[in-house]
């Protein structure tokens, strides 16, 4: 019978810690890039590539929970938001829907990260845009116009053409985040996206 030793899991399981706690703190530095404010009150900001990058580079429950982390640190009043915005007011804000969903969308992004090929780095590229998409932009985005006619109150039509605003610029993520991951499909031959086993 073969036993894992103890420190073989602690190990494991900082390191797990510690990547959780990279991609918050990577969300953090991408809130130090200006946001672009329109009139709804949603702004453009590079956060979501973050979201979009803790999805297939940690997979579905890291992922969640290093979103969970930002968020915590947000809510705490952190202004770690772009713009340095942070404290509990931003959840009752237009952009609210958007900001949970950062952490469901990054675990539907790493869900399906996982679930696809990822034996080339060209493969883990294609599969990481195609979660991308899936997660880091239709899911976001299904949160952020729940939040829009929960919060903001506008009907369902008003919600989607916000959020058909910001589909072009995600689009460019989704391909910034692919490319990537093909980077580091090169450069580390043996990193797990979508936290595969
Ligand atoms: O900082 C906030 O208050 C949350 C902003 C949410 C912005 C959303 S995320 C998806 C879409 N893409 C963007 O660039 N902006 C919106």
């Amino acid at each position: 019978m073969t036993t894992t030793p103890s420190h073989t899991v602690s190990r494991g399981g900082a390191r797990s810690m510690a990547q959780v706690s990279l991609f918050a703190a990577l969300m953090a530095v991408m809130g130090l890039i200006p946001k672009i404010d329109l009139p709804f009150g949603v702004p453009i900001t590079i956060q979501s590539l973050g979201v979009m990058l803790a999805g297939v580079m940690l997979g579905p429950w890291r992922g969640m929970q290093s979103m969970a982390l930002f968020l915590a640190a947000v809510a705490v009043g952190l202004p770690l938001l772009s713009g340095g915005r942070g404290g509990i007011g931003v959840f009752m804000a237009p952009s609210a829907g958007y900001l949970i969903g950062y952490a469901l969308a990054a675990a539907v992004t790493g869900a399906i990260m996982a679930a696809l090929p990822q034996s080339t780095p060209r493969r883990a590229a294609l599969s990481a845009f195609i979660a991308s998409v899936l997660g880091g932009l239709l899911c976001l985005h299904a949160f952020g116009v729940l939040g829009l006619m929960l919060i903001a109150k506008m009907s369902l039509s008003q919600a989607f053409a916000v959020t058909l605003a910001f589909v072009p610029g995600d689009f460019i993520k989704c391909i910034l985040c692919a490319l990537i991951v093909h980077t580091v499909a090169r450069g580390l031959p043996d990193w797990r996206f979508g936290g595969r086993r």
